[in-house]
């Protein structure tokens, strides 16, 4: 493949369709979350071939934004400071990265507005010169460490795991003058590359089918339209105490033949007993199946909070039950409007 020429590049950015310029991710650069965020801009038709953050916005125009962590990436698309934000939500061996989940619905409504997914492998990285008997402690961001465990635990008995914010973050600890608090870092293939750092291992991964979601972020807008492959996510609090209340809020969708792709109970507050829980459904808020669901849940729930409807990042397009088409809602909407109208 050729490499696309500046000139061609900023002519692709000014394509980009949400015309946004300035991305928070998870950083620092090297992180998974960083590949996620290249991946959404290729699929814009964007395609960065630098590391430099100076170099990508003078051929793009792009500011890419490293934060800390999730809540601060957020946080900056909250205040205006970014215009998107790309988050890790969710590991197809771990669950759920709460952390994203609890900061996407806590404080100024939040709108994600696309999805794409990783397959996951690791690096165990070194300090030059550290060799493998001196490692004891393996600094990662605690879902590299979920997914990795039984490997280290195999090959480095009785090492233990030093948190830090991210994958890239533990890697370029390591090539700091201070003791890190570790000796390996678990970080992704990029990462590895840092200069000062040796590969002890590489493609680990205790379920080689790990996959990593993430979602790009903005402020409340417009929907992206639907394709007839889309996800719509909500968030539901049920009410406190009531008997089947959770039944109730599945049936809203079962009763219209929608299908959930992730539900996930987040504890809702600062008394035990009171839940809300994290939806991801098949299909799009454009659509009545959808629409009526969701009528249902704010009817009968205390809080529904809608998160987005967004294309699917594999395109698989969703199943609409007969009755459940658009058409069949719009008949039988028809048919009650006419009983009203005869004379
Ligand atoms: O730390 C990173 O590199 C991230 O982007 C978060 C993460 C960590 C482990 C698996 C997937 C994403």
């Amino acid at each position: 493949m050729t490499e696309t020429p500046a000139a061609q590049l900023s002519a692709a950015q000014t394509s980009v369709k949400t015309a946004a310029t300035r991305y928070a991710f998870l950083g620092p650069f090297g992180t998974f979350t960083e590949l996620a965020l290249r991946q959404f801009l290729q699929a814009e038709g964007v395609t960065i071939t630098s590391n430099q953050p100076e170099e990508i916005e003078a051929a793009t125009g792009l500011k890419l934004l490293p934060c800390r962590d999730v809540g601060q990436a957020l946080k900056m698309v909250r205040e205006g400071e970014a215009d998107r934000a790309v988050i890790p939500l969710e590991n197809s061996v771990e669950g759920g990265v709460n952390a994203s989940l609890d900061a996407l619905v806590h404080g100024e409504p939040l709108q994600i507005v696309g999805e794409t997914a990783i397959p996951i492998d690791f690096c165990l990285v070194v300090r030059e010169g550290i060799k493998p008997e001196q490692v004891r402690r393996v600094g990662t961001h605690p879902h590299a460490w979920a997914q990795c465990r039984n490997w280290i635990e195999d090959h480095f008995p009785g090492t233990t795991h030093v948190p830090a914010t991210s994958t890239a973050a533990a890697a370029n600890l390591l090539t700091e003058d201070r003791y890190p608090g570790f000796e390996a870092a678990l970080c992704n293939a990029v990462a590895a590359q840092t200069p000062g750092l040796v590969t002890l291992a590489d493609g680990i991964a205790d379920n080689p089918n790990a996959v990593t979601r993430f979602v790009l972020v903005s402020r409340p807008g417009r929907t992206p339209a639907p394709t007839g492959a889309d996800k719509t996510t909500v968030q539901v609090r049920l009410p406190d105490n009531e008997a089947g209340a959770l039944l109730n809020m599945l049936e809203q969708f079962s009763a219209r033949g929608v299908n959930l792709s992730r539900i996930e109970s987040r504890p809702g507050g600062g008394r035990l007993g009171t839940y809300e829980f994290s939806v991801d459904i098949e299909g799009h808020i454009a659509e009545r199946r959808v629409q009526a669901a969701l009528t249902g849940l704010h009817r009968t729930c205390p809080q529904v909070r809608f998160v987005g409807s967004y294309p699917r990042f594999d395109a698989k397009p969703n199943t609409v039950e007969t009755g459940t088409e658009d058409s069949a809602f719009e008949a039988a909407t028809a048919w009650v409007e006419s009983l009203l109208t005869q004379d």
